[in-house]
């Protein structure tokens, strides 16, 4: 867009204006019915929003690429905008086309971004919508993020930058704010929502001053940030963003909450995808812990819950004084009398956050009316149980009143055509009212008036916007009309005529009907800035009601579930007797079998053998997910949990390959296992699901051994899932080491699996039979054990020779190396090599030999 703006026409010239201070967002440019959107901007939204692609005319003697949408379905259109990340500016006729002179004055009203939403049609009600920003700061990230729909706001500080994606992932930002010279992490760099913003956005002292006078407060001591706080910069960027979008005042922003790292139990990106807490690895949110958990009455109850699953807490005291609350409410069956007050009460938290913003619309305050009216019958509820922690929610009789007295029972969507305001709560609004609904008895009058005056009896009175009130006669009375009658309309049958007395009672009505509307949406104005005086004990009886809904849905999932309390010691333990698996447990179509686990100081180190689809990874996870949950102050599918300080959940669980990062499935094993290993202390949990599958068999099961050596010297909490038979012999060697496995037996050809974790190591591996169960071509299977059975037999009878190649001794001096020569590489031409890589057939038929060996 390069042309000089005199050669546009001076529509065109406005646009290119008003464009030029939204260059890098969709700017939708209201004409008549339409938002138009011109030149790149069409191109991008034809892409986008699959609308066609067109052209107006001529400016600047070049054809102009147009797209368009019809202004009523724009929310559907900008809906779909945010989610794919972008934004867009909304440009409405703001001038009076009977004046103008040249285009109707046009004005930006509103911008929308993924990460500043509050309207309700745009935002997801059970996910929060995040802005975030980042920025460097010496070896650490700062980080802010704020919720404008909620009105919360935080900063934190991370060590690293896989902390720092470890953030991410768990805030999944809707947008994400980044200074302009910054090279971005590669991870950082697949994020939707990314958005550059000047590097002066990122001061801190211009921060500091737009901190404190937003909070209203001489310092930020308060809030834990003194004037060199390394987050203040990214604080103020997110700040000045919302200001840019939002174009007014903020008043829902009143605090800034220091979010410190070690409060939380530490949870990877890998554990959070793995552990499916709020999405599955498909990345929906079928079979997911929050889809067994989430019975919340309210969207706001809903994702409290979300964010607590996302950020188990480490401090025992804050969990104890959860599941009191919730323990009360199982005790006294109060939860389910609350649960039902509570689905009454809707999602008051984003309501206020568009009063505070003046955005919310009629139907938002009928619904806070009718939340704030329940609340009384719930305190009498939450009295009658004689509840101790739970306290009592604050109430507001007089807003009630308020709001009773002033708006309808069902109000319109909008103030726009009026109707809001309930009759008695203003005088003057009453009278114009009257007069314009009076009007109508005045007209009945008038029309039976003239008929008889004239003899004419299908006269009738009607109204048009050209033509105002009219009085309409059929031709063939036109012999009969008045002289005071003047003609303004002729149709095919008809005639129509004013008079003046129709003209002066016209006036009288669209003047009061003008003035009504004028009252009504200043009176409305009014009871929305009256609102803002209580906003801040709104806001906190919202997160109350929301903490309170999020209790009672943990007492009803227990109760239903039959979940358990967990108990918290201060020893390096954590058992868990007769555990379950909540999202196994949930589907499963056959019954669950409940496993105890005990880390103990003689039992750190577990290492899980026993056939494929037998049980390990359920075990492993729900292990976690029962830790997991007594961190968020919910009961456990457990008979009982005894949970010792933990300080972060790592799991090794399955890999997928990330080809965008350029990574194979072995090395991002290896990565997720680095970290493990750099990090794990003895209050983590570890969960080590099958490692070192990915390279050659002598590789691999020699990382494998290391690994859990080194896990077991660190005393972590481990699970170690393992097809190599040989680590078997650890708890020889590492005192704290023990030998579980998932039970199987045989039937026949095939396999029963039992799903019991029994001490002991494996006795048979039973892969052939898995293999026979998971479709293997015949001929594969019965090759397969035919040498299945000449390995052995070979190993039998010479066991001498056979011993440094077959049986990798890893406790010892004996390194085994596989030649080409092998007999069991020349067996591999047997077999099929459409369903097998030669690779796989060898380390499948080596497993097997290994574990029935022994
Ligand atoms: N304790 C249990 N009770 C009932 N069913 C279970 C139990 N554990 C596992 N299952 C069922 O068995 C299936 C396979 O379990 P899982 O994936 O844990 O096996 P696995 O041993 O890890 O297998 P692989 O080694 O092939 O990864 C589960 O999807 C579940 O349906």
């Amino acid at each position: 867009m390069s042309k000089s703006a005199s050669a546009h026409t001076p529509m065109m010239q406005q646009y290119l204006a008003i464009k030029a201070e939204h260059p890098d967002i969709l700017l939708f440019y209201r004409m008549g019915d339409f938002y138009e959107l011109f030149y790149d901007d069409a191109e991008r939204a034809a892409d986008l929003l699959d609308i066609s692609l067109t052209q107006r005319g001529q400016s600047g003697g070049r054809p102009i690429p147009m797209a368009g949408v019809p202004y009523h379905a724009v929310e559907n259109y900008l809906a779909k905008l945010v989610k794919l990340g972008e934004s867009a500016a909304i440009c409405e006729q703001v001038g009076d086309p009977a004046t103008s002179k040249g285009p109707v004055d046009r004005k930006v009203v509103r911008i929308i971004t993924p990460g500043t939403l509050t309207d309700e049609a745009l935002l997801d009600s059970h996910r929060e919508n995040l802005l975030v920003a980042i920025q460097p700061h010496q070896n650490q990230w700062a980080l802010a993020g704020a919720d404008i729909s909620s009105g919360r706001f935080f900063v934190a500080l991370v060590d690293s930058e896989d902390a720092l994606n470890n953030e991410l992932e768990r805030l999944r930002p809707a947008e994400l704010l980044y200074p302009e010279g910054l090279q971005l992490p590669h991870a950082v760099r697949q994020r939707q929502g990314l958005r550059k913003r000047p590097e002066w956005d990122f001061d801190p002292d211009s921060a500091f001053t737009a901190l404190t006078r937003q909070f209203g407060t001489h310092d930020l001591l308060g809030f834990g940030m003194d004037r060199t706080d390394p987050t203040l910069g990214v604080a103020g960027c997110v700040l000045q963003y919302i200001k840019d979008t939002q174009r007014g005042a903020l008043p829902h922003l009143r605090s800034l909450q220091h979010e410190r790292a070690d409060d939380a139990i530490h949870l990877d990106s890998s554990t959070r995808r793995n552990l499916e807490l709020t999405e599955n690895l498909q990345g929906n949110e079928q079979h997911t812990l929050a889809s067994v958990l989430d019975r919340c009455k309210t969207p706001m109850g809903s994702r409290l819950l979300k964010r607590w699953l996302h950020r188990p807490l480490r401090q025992q005291a804050q969990l104890q004084s959860r599941l009191n609350k919730v323990n009360e409410l199982i005790d006294a069956a109060a939860y389910a009398d609350i649960q039902r007050l509570l689905r009454d009460i809707g999602d008051i938290e984003r309501i206020l956050a568009r009063v505070a913003l003046q955005s919310a619309r009629p139907r938002d305050l009928s619904r806070l009316r009718h939340a704030l009216a329940c609340i009384p019958t719930l305190n009498q509820c939450i009295d009658r149980y004689q509840l101790s922690q739970v306290a009592a929610i604050q109430e507001f009789p007089e807003l009630v009143n308020l709001l009773t007295r002033a708006i309808v029972e069902n109000p319109p969507v909008l103030i726009r055509d009026g109707g809001v305001i309930a009759p008695g709560y203003h005088e003057e609004l009453d009278e114009y009212r009257a007069l314009s609904a009076g009007g109508t008895d005045q007209l009945d009058a008038l029309e039976q008036r003239e008929r008889e005056r004239t003899g004419i009896q299908n006269l009738k009175i009607g109204y048009n916007k050209v033509h105002g009130f009219y009085i309409e006669l059929s031709r063939l009375a036109a012999d009969r009309v008045p002289p005071e009658y003047q003609r303004r309309q002729t149709l095919k049958n008809a005639e129509r005529y004013i008079i003046p007395e129709l003209k002066t009672f016209e006036e009288q009505v669209l003047h009061s009907q003008g003035r009504a509307l004028a009252i009504e949406k200043q009176l409305y104005q009014e009871l929305l800035e009256h609102l803002l005086e209580p906003l801040a004990s709104l806001q906190a009886t919202a997160q109350e009601l929301a903490a309170l809904d999020v209790f009672c849905c943990f007492a009803e999932r227990a109760v239903s579930l039959n979940y358990c309390r967990p108990e918290f010691t201060g020893n390096h333990e954590f058992s868990i007797r007769d555990g379950r698996h909540p999202v196994v447990e949930a589907f499963a179509e056959h019954p669950f079998i409940a496993n105890s686990v005990h880390f103990n100081s003689q039992r750190r180190l577990h290492v899980i053998t026993g056939p494929n689809m037998g049980g390990k990874s359920t075990y492993m996870r729900q292990t976690a997910l029962i830790a997991l949950l007594a961190h968020t102050g919910s009961y456990v599918p457990a008979h009982s949990a005894t949970i010792g300080p933990m300080d972060r959940i790592f799991t090794r669980i399955g890999a997928a390959d990330e080809l965008a990062s350029g990574r194979s499935t072995f090395m991002v094993e290896m990565t997720e296992t680095s970290v493990i290993l750099h990090h794990a202390t003895e209050q983590s949990l570890v969960l080590m699901d099958e490692i070192g599958r990915g390279t050659s068999t002598y590789d691999g099961m020699s990382l494998a051994w290391a690994t859990a050596e080194a896990l077991s010297e660190r005393g972590s909490m481990t699970l170690f899932a393992t097809h190599y038979f040989e680590l078997t012999q650890l708890d020889q060697l590492c005192e704290n080491t023990v030998n579980v496995h998932v039970d199987a037996t045989e039937h026949g050809d095939t396999i029963a699996f039992l799903y019991h974790v029994k001490d002991g190591a494996a006795s048979k591996s039973f892969g052939i039979q898995v293999a026979r169960l998971a479709g293997l071509p015949h001929r594969v299977v019965a090759r397969a054990q035919a040498r299945l059975r000449e390995l052995e037999q070979q190993q039998d009878t010479n066991p001498g020779q056979r011993t440094g190649q077959t049986q990798l001794d890893l406790t010892g001096e004996n390194s085994a190396v596989v030649t080409p020569e092998d007999p069991r590489i020349q067996a591999l031409d047997a077999l099929d090599p459409d369903h097998m890589s030669p690779r796989e057939a060898l380390e499948f038929l080596y497993t097997l030999t290994q574990k029935n060996k022994a």
